[in-house]
């Protein structure tokens, strides 16, 4: 029988440290055609209007965080809103990591004012209650911190070479507890996690382990 078309595709939020490899990730299963990847808009955060807002919060994280925070918070409400004609959509990060992990982190560290910090929250909670930012499925690329900065300082984007390694162990520390632990806030959608340690010659293998979780299930439910 003709399943009803169900109206919101099967959604998929992708999740990590910086570095963690997310856009390695985004590029494997970006290849099948019933999967629509959305893409975390940082080159729109680096020219707002001419302004690179993710050099302006790493140059001066106390002044412009909760400008970056903000903006950040639109463009991903923007991707969990996108419409698409696929079955299946992923989206890297989330407004969840946008509030759970970034925000709370440069909260905790003073950075981000707690004026500042319980507006972003007033938006992000208003967001879920109005069902603007459903989830499926979490992937969760799991990575140790030292790997990633040897990553990050590999990758040489401009802005991130203040990017310490105590900066992502307080990161990885939240994206465990969040995810791993789930002891910090309350996880949106089941979360697969994955080993991201792994170089790219060997990580497809292990990004086997979730192609039939993110595919399978939704093209069942297409052509039944
Ligand atoms: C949702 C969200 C993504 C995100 C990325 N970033 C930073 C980390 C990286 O240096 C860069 C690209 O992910 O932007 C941030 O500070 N706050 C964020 N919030």
């Amino acid at each position: 029988a003709l399943k009803q078309k169900n109206s919101r595709p099967f959604t998929v939020i992708v999740e990590g440290n910086i570095g963690c490899g997310k856009t390695t990730f985004l590029e494997y299963f970006g290849k099948h055609k019933s999967i629509c990847v959305l893409a975390e808009p940082v080159d729109i955060w680096r020219n707002a209007d001419g302004h690179n807002l993710l050099g302006l919060m790493y140059e001066d994280p106390k002044k412009w965080s909760f400008t970056f925070q903000s903006y950040v918070q639109l463009t991903m409400l923007q991707n969990h809103l996108k419409p698409t004609t696929c079955p299946v959509k992923l989206i890297e990060r989330s407004v969840y990591s946008a509030r759970y992990c970034f925000v709370e982190k440069l909260t905790n560290d003073g950075l981000l004012a707690k004026p500042s910090s319980a507006v972003i929250d007033k938006w992000f909670q208003w967001i879920i209650e109005q069902n603007f930012a459903q989830v499926d499925l979490i992937v969760y690329l799991r990575t140790s911190p030292e790997i990633v900065y040897q990553r990050i300082l590999q990758r040489k984007r401009p802005e991130e070479k203040t990017v310490s390694l105590s900066y992502l162990r307080a990161l990885h520390q939240i994206h465990e507890d969040w995810l791993y632990h789930k002891t910090l806030f309350q996880c949106p959608a089941p979360t697969l996690i994955l080993n991201a340690n792994l170089e790219k010659s060997v990580i497809e293998q292990e990004y086997e382990k979730c192609e039939s979780h993110i595919l399978n299930l939704r093209h069942l439910e297409q052509v039944l």
